[in-house]
């Protein structure tokens, strides 16, 4: 069956985006690392659908499925480009949009500037929530990871975030320390881990080492993660420059119980139609 699909991307954070509102898709995790695929598929980080809405009172359903074919709960730059989707294919004609995650309900918000401002939630900070194994909610933990203790935050924004602080990005261990933490036992559902060298208190530069990709140019819920895990530790003021490697995104977090705010571009690049 052939199924058309839009690419875009959040500050290099790519995606291949289906409308499953005019074709119902049921697709294996086999199929999605099909179109994940860089050499084989179309290739993308992330996959997105965009289905009718599930929950009440929203507009839409969102779904993200990784490269690696799995299903997970929330995609921040896929957020972006999933306004900027339905407002270019007709969707909706709503500046505000109530989309249905895994994770729950975010509000994206069509700016006049062309860019979009998406409300992430309330970060989940209980351990057994995120999940992540301790014994109670702490600003910093100690993980032991290949003789090593690391310093961690652990922040979820629906999805698992641990989050380093370190003082030269350029020579982070993305590879080493985001491949180990994958198979980590205290990280039961695998983790996404951001590495954060603060500037000042209001800008940080950020890699992040996706679960289920490796590190991408941007990723939206570890720039709000990152800034959660700044704020916690006193190191961050209440609104954040993140400077990642594909361009910078605006995050707030005024306090705990707030939700994160996060403000940045969506781009189309092609329309195509692939078969499976
Ligand atoms: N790799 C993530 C999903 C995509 C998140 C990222 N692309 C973003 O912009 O938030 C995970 O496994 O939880």
């Amino acid at each position: 069956m052939k199924y058309a699909f839009t690419k875009m991307h959040g500050l290099g954070n790519d995606f291949v985006v289906f409308d499953a509102f005019s074709q119902p898709l049921e697709l294996t995790p086999e199929q999605f690392r099909h179109i994940g695929d860089r050499n084989f598929g179309i290739g993308c980080d992330q996959i997105l659908l965009v289905e009718p809405p599930t929950l009440p009172d929203t507009d839409f359903n969102y779904r993200i499925f990784n490269a690696d074919g799995d299903e997970v709960e929330q995609c921040g730059n896929g957020a972006r480009c999933f306004a900027r989707y339905v407002h270019d294919k007709g969707l909706t004609d709503k500046r505000e949009i109530r989309v249905g995650t895994k994770a729950g309900v975010i509000t994206l918000l069509m700016e006049a500037d062309d860019m979009i401002r998406v409300n992430m939630g309330v970060p989940v900070l209980e351990p057994g929530q995120i999940p992540f194994v301790a014994d109670q909610a702490a600003a910093e933990y100690q993980v032991e990871v290949q003789g090593e203790t690391l310093t961690l935050g652990v922040v979820s924004m629906g999805n698992p975030h641990a989050v380093m602080v370190v003082d030269n990005l350029e020579h982070a261990p993305l590879e080493q320390i985001g491949s180990a933490l994958q198979q980590h036992p205290r990280f039961p559902q695998r983790v996404n881990v951001g590495f954060m060298q603060i500037l000042s208190a209001d800008a940080i530069a950020l890699r992040v080492f996706e679960r289920g990709v490796g590190e991408t140019l941007a990723c939206g819920t570890g720039a709000c993660a990152a800034v959660v895990s700044g704020r916690l530790r006193g190191l961050l003021n209440k609104t954040v420059k993140v400077s990642l490697p594909g361009g910078s995104l605006m995050i707030e977090w005024p306090d705990e119980q707030a939700p994160v705010l996060m403000y940045g571009p969506a781009a189309s690049v092609f329309e195509g139609s692939i078969e499976l």
